[in-house]
C-alpha cells in the first residue's frame, strides 16, 4: 500500500483531523489504537503529524471513527448545519490563545535549549507555524496528549527549505524577522498572508527593526532580509503603531541584542505579555511589562531548557460569552483573562447585560489573572455611544465583530466603528441573511438596528476568522435550521468550536458535500 508522502503541513492537518474525529467520538488514543490493532504511540505520532500514513491506514481510521477523513477528487469543504433558537446552558472553559502561541513558537527560535510550551491550542494557525519551523530544520514535537509542544532549534537553519505554502497562509510568519536577524546574515521570508481583512502593512516592523541592523527589500513573492550591525549598544525604538506583532518583533530583536533597548509606544496586549513572561524564563530582563514602555536588557545567546504555559485567549472568551448572550442563556465561561476583557464587560454592562464574576485566580503561567463569568438572560439595549476598538488597553480589535451580533440583539441603534481593518466590517453584513438590520455606512462603519427576529438561513462562511464565528453564533440564535458553508477558516483560530458549543446544548452537525 502506498504511503501518503504528504508535506509536513498536510501530515499535521491529517493528524489534527484524526485527533478531532477521535475526540468527537469520545475515544482515547489507546481505544482508537485497539480498534486499529496498532499501538497508542503510533496513533500519537499520526496525530502529531510526525508519521507518514498509508492510504489503507487512513481508510481504517475513517472506518474506526465513522468519519470521512479524506476525500479524493475535488476538495470537499466542511459545513455546519445548525438547529438554532434554543437556549444554551452549562459551563465552558476558555482555551489558550492563538496569538500568544504563534508568538511563542517564533520566539523559540531564539533559544538553543529546549522550549516546552504547555497548553497550546491545536489550531491550524499553530500547525502552520510549526510546519514552517520544521521545514527550516527545527524539531517540533507534540506531546502524546496533544497539549504541549517541545521545540529544539539547531544551530544551522536551512531557510532555502522553508515551507513557503504554510508561511504564505499566515501573517504571523513576519515574527521570524526579530529572532532570525541575530542568527542569520541574510535570509528570505515569503510574503505573509492571513484572513481577508484588507491591506495590512509590514512597514512598522521594518522601521522598528532597522536600528537592530535589519534591511529588507521586497522581491517577487518574498522579503529579502540582510542583518547588519546594530546602530549602537543601547537603542531607543519608537514604534509608529502600537501593534501587537510589531511590538513582539522588536522585543525578540531586543532580547538577543547585547545592550539595553527601550521600546516606546509598545503594545501591552495579552500576547505581548505572554512573550515577555517566556523571555524572562530565558533570562531576559524586561521592565515595564503590561505598559507602553519596555526596557529590555538583552543577551547574545540563550541556552536554557524552559517550560511555559500559554495563557487564556480573551478573544475566545468573548466568542463564548457571545454564544450565551445572543441565545439569551445563562452560561458560565471559566478561565476568562479579566485584564483583557474589562472594557468589553463594562460596555456590555452599559448595554444592560446581567453577569457575575467569581474572585480572581491565576492562570497556570502564574501571571495572568482569571475569573469565571456567568451571563444571564437580559433585555439588551443599544449603547449611547458608538462602539470602537483601541490598541490595548481598549476594546480589543478582534472582539469588535462580536459586538455587532450582540448589538443586533439589543433594542435600538448602535454604531460600530472598525477603524482598524480596511475590509473586516463588510463581512458582518452577512448577518442580514439571518434577519439582522446591519447596514454598511462606509468601509469602516456599521449601523445596527435591533432587536432582531433571527431566522435560519444558508450562508457561505466569510473568508475572515472572527466574522465567520459571528455568523455561526447568530445561527445559534436563529430559529429553525441554518447552514454555514465552507467553515474551514474557523479551525485557524478555534479548536473544536462546534463540538464545544454542542456541550453547552447547541445543536450543530458537521457535514461535507
Ligand atoms: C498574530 C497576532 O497577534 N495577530 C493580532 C495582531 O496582528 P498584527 O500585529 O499583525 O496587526 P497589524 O499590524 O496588521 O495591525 C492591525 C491593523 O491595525 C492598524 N493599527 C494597529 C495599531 C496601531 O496603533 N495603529 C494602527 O493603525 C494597523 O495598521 C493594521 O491595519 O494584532 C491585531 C490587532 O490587535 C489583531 O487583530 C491580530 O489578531
Ligand atoms: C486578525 C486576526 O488574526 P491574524 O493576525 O492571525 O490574522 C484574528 O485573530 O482575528
Amino acid at each position: 500500500m502506498t504511503a501518503v508522502d504528504a508535506p509536513a503541513d498536510n501530515l499535521a492537518q491529517i493528524g489534527s483531523l484524526v485527533r478531532a474525529a477521535r475526540l468527537h467520538r469520545g475515544l482515547t488514543q489507546a481505544q482508537l489504537a485497539e480498534k486499529l490493532a496498532t499501538s497508542q504511540s503510533a496513533v500519537a505520532r499520526i496525530e502529531q503529524g510526525s508519521q507518514n500514513v498509508t492510504l489503507e491506514m487512513l481508510t481504517r481510521i475513517s472506518g474506526a471513527l465513522d468519519s470521512e477523513l479524506i476525500s479524493f477528487g475535488p476538495s470537499k469543504h466542511q459545513h455546519l448545519r445548525v438547529l438554532g433558537g434554543k437556549p444554551l446552558s452549562g459551563s465552558i472553559a476558555v482555551n489558550s490563545s492563538k496569538n500568544a502561541a504563534v508568538a511563542l513558537l517564533c520566539a523559540s527560535l531564539l533559544n538553543r535549549g529546549t522550549s516546552t510550551l504547555r497548553n497550546v491550542a491545536r489550531i491550524v494557525e499553530v500547525e502552520r507555524i510549526i510546519a514552517v519551523l520544521r521545514s527550516i530544520g527545527a524539531q517540533v514535537e507534540w506531546s502524546a496528549d496533544g497539549r504541549d509542544v517541545t521545540i529544539n532549534v539547531p544551530d544551522d537553519l536551512d531557510m532555502s527549505a522553508i515551507d513557503a505554502d504554510a508561511a504564505r497562509r499566515t501573517r504571523s510568519v513576519i515574527m521570524f524577522f526579530g529572532p532570525l536577524l541575530a542568527r542569520l546574515e541574510e535570509f528570505e521570508l515569503p510574503y505573509a498572508g492571513g484572513c481577508d481583512l484588507g491591506k495590512r502593512t509590514i512597514e512598522p516592523h521594518l522601521i522598528a527593526l532597522r536600528p537592530f541592523g535589519l534591511e529588507v527589500t521586497a522581491k517577487a513573492g518574498a522579503y529579502h532580509a540582510v542583518a547588519n550591525q546594530a546602530a549602537s549598544t543601547d537603542l531607543q525604538i519608537i514604534l509608529t503603531e502600537r501593534g501587537d506583532t510589531v511590538t513582539e518583533n522588536a522585543i525578540m530583536a531586543a532580547a538577543r541584542h547585547d545592550g539595553v533597548t527601550v521600546i516606546r509606544n509598545a503594545s501591552p496586549n495579552y500576547m505581548v505579555q505572554d512573550l515577555c513572561f517566556y523571555l524572562e524564563l530565558l533570562g531576559v530582563q524586561i521592565d515595564g511589562i503590561g505598559t507602553t514602555t519596555l526596557r529590555i536588557t538583552g543577551k547574545p545567546t540563550f541556552d536554557a531548557d524552559v517550560e511555559y504555559v500559554v495563557s487564556e485567549d480573551p478573544v475566545e472568551a468573548m466568542s463564548l460569552l457571545t454564544a450565551g448572550i445572543v441565545t439569551n442563556s445563562e452560561i458560565t465561561v471559566t478561565r476568562v483573562p479579566i485584564e483583557f476583557m474589562e472594557i468589553e464587560l463594562a460596555t456590555l454592562a452599559e448595554m444592560n447585560l446581567g453577569f457575575s464574576l467569581t474572585p480572581e485566580y491565576l492562570s497556570h503561567n502564574g501571571r495572568t489573572r482569571l475569573v469565571d463569568v456567568t451571563v444571564y438572560p437580559s433585555d439588551l439595549v443599544a449603547p449611547h455611544d458608538k462602539i470602537h476598538p483601541m490598541p490595548f488597553p481598549g476594546l480589543n480589535i478582534d472582539n469588535l465583530p462580536f459586538f455587532v451580533v450582540i448589538a443586533a440583539c439589543a433594542e435600538g441603534n448602535t454604531l460600530v466603528h472598525d477603524w482598524v481593518y480596511e475590509n473586516r466590517a463588510i463581512h458582518l453584513t452577512d448577518l442580514t441573511r439571518l434577519g439582522a438590520d446591519v447596514r454598511l455606512l462606509d468601509a469602516h462603519r456599521l449601523n445596527v438596528n435591533g432587536p432582531t427576529h433571527w431566522v435560519g438561513s444558508e450562508v457561505i462562511c466569510p473568508p475572515a476568522l472572527r466574522p465567520a464565528v459571528v455568523i455561526l453564533l447568530a445561527m445559534l440564535a436563529a430559529r429553525g435550521e441554518s447552514v454555514l458553508r465552507n467553515v474551514d477558516i474557523i479551525a485557524r483560530g478555534y479548536e473544536q468550536l462546534a463540538q464545544r458549543l454542542e456541550e453547552l446544548g447547541a445543536r450543530i452537525e458537521t457535514f461535507r458535500d
